[in-house]
């Protein structure tokens, strides 16, 4: 039976700004190690747009004041799907499939990693990462950001904002709201949370970087991190 763990990555963990090289090599020794443990484990990696995510569309909505989500979310998807094929072709001895952009459509799971991008308007990559569980009967999404917790409201606006070990689903749905904008910063995005509800999922949000401790996450011991969901 594959083991198959579907790493949701922000794109702010890829390029924050400009690439992140070190992190990307670094990441590659982790998960070469992980792979070559066990010839069953396999990795589904999805990866938001991050900085240029971000840039491109702030300059579209200075330039066009009246903007448009949709045309602001595919400028969006265009930036998860560079930032996409640099990871492809970082792991692709691992990687024979195409980047995945559309995560309804791989028939089957060739070679030890798959990578994934964007695919259309009207939620961000976490939803991506969730189908893509569903498919590939994966129970576990693990969100790794630019955070190390959930909290209980975005701690760069609200000083008193608290961390929290575990929320479920109902409670996270009150804090992510139901709505989608392009770009939203949040931990998962609604649309995402709705259908990981309604499946039953389990997000794990830690922090993308540090690499201790989704070692640690993946031993099943202690860690830093949030659980949303199924306990
Ligand atoms: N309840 C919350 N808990 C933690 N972070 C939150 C929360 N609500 C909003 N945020 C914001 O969400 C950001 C993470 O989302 P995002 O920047 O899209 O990350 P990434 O690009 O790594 O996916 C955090 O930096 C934080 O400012
Ligand atoms: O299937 C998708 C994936 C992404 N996006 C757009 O691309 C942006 C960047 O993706 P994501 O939010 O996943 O990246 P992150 O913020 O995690 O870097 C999103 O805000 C959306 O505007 C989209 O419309 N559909």
């Amino acid at each position: 039976m594959p083991n198959i763990k579907v790493l949701d990555f922000g794109g702010s963990i890829v390029a924050p700004d400009e690439v992140d090289t070190a992190f990307i090599k670094e990441f590659k020794v982790f998960l070469t190690k992980w792979l070559d443990e066990d010839k069953d484990n396999k990795a589904i990696i999805v990866i938001g747009g991050g900085a240029p995510a971000r840039k491109y569309q702030q300059a579209y909505r200075e330039i066009i004041s009246d903007s448009d989500d949709n045309e602001a979310d595919w400028i969006g998807i265009m930036a998860t799907r560079i930032n996409a094929q640099l990871i492809k072709a970082v792991f692709s001895e691992y990687c024979p499939q195409d980047v995945v952009t559309d995560p309804t459509a791989p028939e089957s799971f060739e070679g030890r990693v798959m990578v994934a991008a964007g695919w259309k308007p009207g939620w961000s990559t976490d939803y991506d990462a969730v189908v893509l569980a569903e498919k590939f009967s994966a129970d576990t999404v693990y969100n790794l950001s630019n955070i190390a917790k959930v909290y209980t409201d975005d701690p760069k606006k609200n000083p008193d904002a608290k961390p929290l070990d575990y929320v479920s689903w109902d409670d996270y749905k009150k804090m992510a709201g139901d709505e989608w904008t392009p770009g939203k910063n949040v931990p998962f995005d609604p649309v995402a949370t709705k259908k990981a509800a309604e499946l039953n999922l389990q997000v794990i949000a830690a922090a993308g970087k540090d690499l201790d401790n989704l070692q640690k996450i993946f031993d099943g011991g202690d860690f830093i991190g949030t659980v949303i969901g199924r306990k």
